[in-house]
């Protein structure tokens, strides 16, 4: 199946830490919005997600910047859908501390997080 992708601006609401850093959950929850795509697009049902098997946080993330998170669906089971998980920061906030709405595309998406994980779609929900 092909690749999911969102793409969001972290808002000053998304900080959570000092110097407006973004938590890293925020990654996780953009992750649980992209494997709900993948369901509903694979079976027809917004399903569950079971377990994560592994999280990487690899690069801070702060308010302003934008985030492109993609999935793909890698092993269909009985109810399972195992699934990986990238997330990139193309454009970076806060490049400069003595003009606050400075901001720059980067030449190359920055991967700062990346998961795998197992969601369930009932079979009765399969459609
Ligand atoms: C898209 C994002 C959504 C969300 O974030 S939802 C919010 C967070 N998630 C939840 O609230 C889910 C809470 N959990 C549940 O309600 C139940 O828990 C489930 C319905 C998810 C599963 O319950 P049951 O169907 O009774 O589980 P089983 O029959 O033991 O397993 C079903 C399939 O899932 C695989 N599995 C179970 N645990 C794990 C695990 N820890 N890691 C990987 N796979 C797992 C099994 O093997 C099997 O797969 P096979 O049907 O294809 O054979």
């Amino acid at each position: 199946m092909d690749e999911v992708k969102i793409r969001i601006r972290m808002s000053q609401s998304d900080a959570h830490y000092g110097g407006d850093l973004v938590d890293g959950a925020r990654m996780m929850s953009l992750f649980g919005d992209v494997a709900t795509e993948l369901l509903i697009r694979h079976d027809g049902d917004e399903g569950l997600f079971v377990a994560y098997d592994s999280v990487e946080f690899t690069a801070p993330v702060h308010a302003g910047d934008y985030i492109e998170a993609t999935g793909r669906i890698e092993r269909v089971g009985n109810t399972s859908r195992s699934m990986s998980f990238t997330a990139c920061k193309v454009i970076e906030a806060r490049i400069d501390p003595s003009r606050p709405s400075a901001a720059r595309v980067l030449e190359e998406p920055l991967v700062v997080a990346r998961a795998t994980g197992t969601c369930v779609v009932p079979k009765e929900r399969q459609r």
